[in-house]
């Protein structure tokens, strides 16, 4: 599901004509099975995020193989890269929520661009927003919402397309003990129902919560793997805790659809849902947040709902 294979990750240092000094990630070969749960832990600075972004395809390897999703991306073709980057959801510590649309807007937007139609995608983002305990701020912009709510907004956005993958990069960072409780049992059910979820934390406690696989990183290299190795498909750990499955259970309709196709060839050249676009690490710079193009087939609302470069300059990914 996720394998990488010796991968290494330089990132480029202006200063030295492109090439940076040390490897930030080394040597990092594992395998998450499909519908795995992994926490992602190690001190600041380790190489969680970077990790995340490679899993994410934000970021290409500077060397060795990433495979995600069944597709190694050394073979992939760049075109075909956007389309199965809508099968990964990934929550990062910048929202980057839409600052011209609602909550509803914000999480409806990767449904109706990947052409749901609005009467059958209204229950779900209605379910995901109550979810988050956003029931009640459908209609709240950004501006409106606190870091912790813009934090939640960001999550129903990501989990609402049932992504096969599911990435999240401290997602509990700005939320009370209750919110974060909660978010653990709504990524706890995305991977009840099919998801492969991997969540960077610090927080043993979070980890306690829950089951699963544990990777620490430490200096950009894996130090422990529990269990080890990750190289089976079996032996799975429990998806839920010992009592059974959580309190609250997401409809089925949210369960991941196992039979859709692979991606074929024909990626989209640009990010369609406000994430970034393909980075490649030292062969076109740093470019890992450029600003993202409006996408094809989205409405211009107000002012547009991609925000303008100014409008990017000034936080348009929230205050979280
Ligand atoms: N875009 C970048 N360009 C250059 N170096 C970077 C870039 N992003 C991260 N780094 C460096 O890579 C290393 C790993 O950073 P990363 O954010 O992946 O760590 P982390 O484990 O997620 O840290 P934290 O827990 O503090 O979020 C750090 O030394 C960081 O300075």
């Amino acid at each position: 599901m996720v394998r990488f294979t010796q991968v290494g990750l330089r990132y480029p240092d202006p200063t030295r004509g492109g090439a940076g000094e040390r490897e930030t990630l080394r040597d990092l070969s594992f395998t998450l099975p499909q519908g795995s749960f992994t926490w992602l832990t190690g001190p600041s600075g380790a190489g969680k995020t970077s990790l995340l972004r490679l899993m994410q395809l934000a970021l290409r390897p500077t060397r060795g193989e990433v495979e995600v999703l069944g597709v190694p991306l050394s073979r992939a073709k760049r075109a075909d890269l956007p389309k199965l980057r809508r099968r990964i959801g990934a929550v990062f510590q910048e929202f980057r929520l839409l600052p011209y649309l609602t909550a509803f807007d914000n999480v409806a937007l990767p449904l109706r661009l990947a052409g749901r139609a609005e009467a059958s995608l209204r229950p779900d983002v209605t379910e995901m927003l109550r979810w988050v305990g956003l029931e009640g701020r459908e209609g709240a912009l950004p501006q409106q919402l606190s870091g912790g709510e813009q934090q939640r907004v960001a999550i129903a956005r990501a989990v609402v397309t049932r992504p096969a993958l599911l990435v999240a990069d401290e997602p509990t960072g700005n939320l009370d003990s209750t919110q974060a409780r909660r978010l653990i049992l709504l990524l706890a059910e995305m991977n009840r129902l099919g998801a492969t979820v991997v969540v960077a934390t610090h927080s043993q406690e979070l980890i306690a919560q829950h089951p699963g696989y544990v990777m620490q990183v430490e200096a950009g290299r894996i130090v422990a793997l529990d269990p080890w190795p990750y190289a089976t498909e079996e032996a799975l750990p429990e998806p839920h805790p010992p009592g059974g499955a959580p309190v609250a259970t997401l409809p089925q309709s949210f369960a991941l659809d196992l039979s859709a196709p692979e991606p074929e060839a024909g990626w989209l050249e640009e990010p369609e849902d406000g994430s970034e676009p393909w980075s490649s690490g030292e062969d076109e710079g740093e470019g890992d947040l450029a600003p993202p193009a409006r996408p094809r087939g989205t409405q211009r609302m107000g002012r547009g709902i991609w925000p303008s470069a100014q409008d990017r300059g000034s936080g348009a990914g929230g205050h979280g």
